[in-house]
């Protein structure tokens, strides 16, 4: 496997030369060395990616010849299933049947806009002016700079790369740098598949110089964020330099609410899945269950019980039902939030402490950890941390759950667990989320758009919208009958 950036159809190393080791959060051993780009480095595939847009080859390639490349891609990357999810599993340590399951999503994520290329026509419009016509058009953006996280590294680079590919566009993908290697491998097979020479750019590296200049560069239209929220707000200032597009995906503080009707089994087993799934590092984790009072000690102690068995361990052992954290340093973060939690006094009720077994010790790994007694205004209960810990509330009305529930600055996801679906639909209408789940948490999928309210985010990913956030809306009028005015005499 090449372990290179890819600019202008060559694989190349950086311009310094540097590289940087990639590290298998399991145990710590490097799994590969690969280039480490920066500032110039970007420069250089924005170039390409700029020189190749204004060619404009590949916007006017009909769009069914774009859906078949595109479509190409996604049964490429079926094929190569396994050896992207080794790649996914040694990268960020989570499960293979994880990773498989990510494979899987990200193969139909490409089919999926392979298949809406050469849906959108335009529209006609009905002009209020005599002897006229009106159309709408849409066009693609131009050159797309991309920049995703570590916890699904390909599946957020898939639902970039493969509407803004469909839709026409030019782009510079950077990944992050600490988890490049399925994206290198998936840009291998965008070879295989014949996207043309400069179409699509790879740069490796950190934020800080590669992904800031894709921010800044004013030769750069759109930039599409995935990552966290103080990253999204620099971006979001770096991009006012020409007024670029701007598409942020940003963390959340996801509430899960439970009614005292709820399935008892099923919203014990969802609450788990909701938080504990990747060990936490996931936007959408349910890292905020509210209880019904009525039933808060009975549920707390299920969840308790089930959470104590959560077997930690190698992504590739069959057992494990939960791998490491990505980093010292985000293992860091997690332990200064949970000190911060018992500091604010919610009661600790598990974990809380890295696990004591010695195959463990190699990894980053942190314990299943739980809190009650937490209220809204803690810090624990209002700030992203991205790891394995529940913090637990209690409600006494509907009304209550909703606004508690409301009560963040986050707005991408939320679950209400209840058998009244009349109540059910009467919280997810008030949820100020972008994603509601009844009775279930977690679901997402090429065909249903996905993205956040409030500080989450701007814009949407999948979905008819992921693909419309890569194209611009062009009115063309035109007048079948054209005449002086003589408007100035
Ligand atoms: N809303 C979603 O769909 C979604 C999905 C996945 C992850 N996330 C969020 O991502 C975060 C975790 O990911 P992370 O720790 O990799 O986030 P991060 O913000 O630290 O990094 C994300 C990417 O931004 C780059 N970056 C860092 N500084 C930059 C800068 N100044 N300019 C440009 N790029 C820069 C990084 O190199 C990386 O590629 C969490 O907050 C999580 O909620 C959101
Ligand atoms: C968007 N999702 C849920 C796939 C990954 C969030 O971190």
């Amino acid at each position: 496997m090449r372990l290179q950036m890819y600019v202008d159809g060559q694989w190349v190393d950086s311009i310094t030369n540097e590289k940087r080791e990639i590290i298998n959060p399991f145990n710590q051993e490097v799994i590969a060395t690969v280039a480490e780009g920066n500032e110039e480095d970007a420069k250089r595939a924005v170039a390409v990616a700029r020189r190749t847009f204004d060619e404009g080859s590949w916007a006017a390639t009909p769009a069914n010849e774009r859906g078949e490349i595109v479509h190409k891609i996604g049964m490429l990357i079926r094929e190569s299933r396994e050896e992207l999810a080794e790649l996914e599993t040694l990268d960020t340590g989570k499960t293979l049947s994880e990773s498989l399951d990510d494979m899987d999503d990200i193969a139909n994520v490409f089919i999926y806009f392979a298949g809406l290329a050469d849906k959108e026509g335009g529209e006609m419009i009905d002009s209020p002016l005599p002897d006229s016509t009106s159309k709408v058009v849409r066009e693609p953006v131009g050159v797309c700079g991309q920049i995703t996280p570590w916890n699904y590294p390909l599946l957020q680079a898939a639902w970039k790369l493969a509407p803004a590919l469909a839709a026409g566009n030019t782009l510079v993908m950077k990944p992050s740098e600490i988890t490049p290697l399925t994206t290198v491998k998936v840009f291998e097979l965008f070879e295989q598949a014949g996207v043309p020479t400069g179409v699509a750019n790879l740069v490796l590296g950190p934020g800080h110089n590669v992904g800031a200049h894709l921010s800044e560069s004013t030769d750069v239209d759109l930039i599409s964020f995935t990552g966290g929220i103080d990253t999204g707000k620099k971006i979001m200032q770096s991009a006012s330099t020409n007024v670029k597009k701007l598409a942020l995906e940003l963390g959340g503080k996801n509430p899960n609410i439970v009614f005292a009707d709820a399935d008892f089994e099923t919203a014990v087993d969802q609450a788990l899945n909701a938080v504990f799934f990747h060990a936490g590092q996931v936007c959408s984790a349910g890292a905020r269950l509210l209880v019904e009072s009525s039933i808060h000690d009975k549920f707390v102690d299920a969840v308790v019980e089930r959470a104590k068995n959560i077997k930690l361990g190698d992504g590739f052992a069959e057992d494990t039902q939960s791998g490491p954290l990505i980093s010292a340093e985000h293992r860091d973060k997690v332990e200064k939030y949970v000190a911060i939690g018992q500091e604010e006094g919610a009661q600790l009720v598990l974990g809380g402490q890295r696990p004591e077994e010695a195959q463990l010790q190699q990894g980053f790994f942190y314990q299943p950890t739980i809190f009650t007694n937490c209220t809204e205004d803690m810090r624990i209960v209002q700030e992203e941390v991205f790891g394995p810990v529940l913090t637990i509330e209690t409600f006494d009305s509907e009304e209550d759950a909703i606004r508690k529930a409301n009560n963040t600055i986050y707005g991408l996801a939320g679950a209400t667990f209840t058998e009244d679906i009349g109540k059910a639909e009467r919280v997810a209408g008030q949820l100020r989320m972008g994603t509601v789940w009844i009775n279930d948490f977690h679901p997402y999928f090429a065909q249903a758009p996905w993205g956040g309210y409030k500080q989450s985010g701007i814009g949407r990913e999948l979905g008819r919208p992921g693909l419309e956030e890569y194209t611009e809306t062009k009115h063309v009028f035109r007048n079948i009958n054209p005449e002086p005015l003589h408007w100035f005499k």
